[in-house]
């Protein structure tokens, strides 16, 4: 394959909303959700974030265990995946918690409309990928990816990136986990955002596993391509 490896980990609630309306943040796992999500961060060569992602949450995106930072630094790795954000405009702020915590690469993958001045400053912190006119080419960023020798790569959201990745055809696994909370609002970000499938366009998948997590279900699927 010309790209790695890639599955979406996400976190949703029972009525399949990612974060409020506000796009506030919600703690929607548990903490044997967040040692299952902690422990596929350091399993992958890579973990990717949208730009939206970096504004709403500023995650650091390293991982957490001592325990599992250590393995990975005993197999010659970096102590944290190589760590991704889509930014078509290099609105990244240097100031980020992905630069600011945690040792290992940081790429920062930008479209070619993107204001050298801000690919300068980001520069400094990781790399910068340039593809696609105004919006990122994300599949030229998987194969880029792959290229770096980058075999496993976990999406993160959040939800108009999980709709370019899917809608792209570069998603192989998705596994959200649903918990025992409503969140509601029609304007807050859902797994899945941007414009939607038509009906001869919908995707469709195949269920690998549904385990109950404490108060909640991790739902595994393999993503098969088009219904029709
Ligand atoms: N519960 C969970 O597991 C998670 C929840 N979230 C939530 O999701 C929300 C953020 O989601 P969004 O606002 O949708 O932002 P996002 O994180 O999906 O980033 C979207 C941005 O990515 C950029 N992008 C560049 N090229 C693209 C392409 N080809 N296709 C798609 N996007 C491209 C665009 O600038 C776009 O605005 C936040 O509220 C956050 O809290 C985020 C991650 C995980
Ligand atoms: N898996 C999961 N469960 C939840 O309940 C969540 N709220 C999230 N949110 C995402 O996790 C990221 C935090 O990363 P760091 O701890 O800063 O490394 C962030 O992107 C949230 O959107 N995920």
């Amino acid at each position: 394959m010309d790209r790695p490896f890639i599955f979406i980990n996400s976190a949703m609630s029972a009525d399949g909303k990612l974060s409020t309306k506000e796009r506030k943040q919600v703690k929607i796992s548990g903490k044997l959700d967040f040692e299952r999500m902690d422990e596929l961060r350091a399993q992958a060569d890579a973990i990717m974030v949208g730009i939206g992602t970096v504004l709403a949450d500023d995650p650091s995106l390293t991982v957490k265990s001592p325990e599992r930072k250590a393995a990975r630094k005993a197999s010659g790795k970096s102590e944290n995946p190589v760590r991704v954000v889509v930014d078509s405009a290099a609105r990244t702020p240097p100031d980020a918690d992905i630069f600011k915590k945690g040792e290992g690469l940081r790429i920062i993958a930008v479209s070619n409309s993107a204001q050298a001045e801000k690919i300068k400053i980001l520069e400094e912190k990781a790399l910068v990928i340039k593809t696609g006119t105004d919006k990122v080419n994300l599949s030229e960023l998987a194969a880029k990816l792959k290229e770096m020798g980058i075999n496993t790569l976990m999406v993160e959201g959040g939800a108009t990136l999980n709709w370019g990745m899917i809608s792209a055809g570069l998603v192989d696994e998705i596994y959200t986990f649903v918990g025992n909370l409503i969140i509601g609002g029609k304007t807050a970000p859902t797994f899945t955002d941007g414009e939607g499938f038509t009906e001869a366009e919908i995707m469709g998948l195949e269920l690998i596993s549904a385990e109950k997590i404490e108060e909640g279900v991790l739902l595994k699927w393999k993503v098969k391509g088009k219904r029709n």
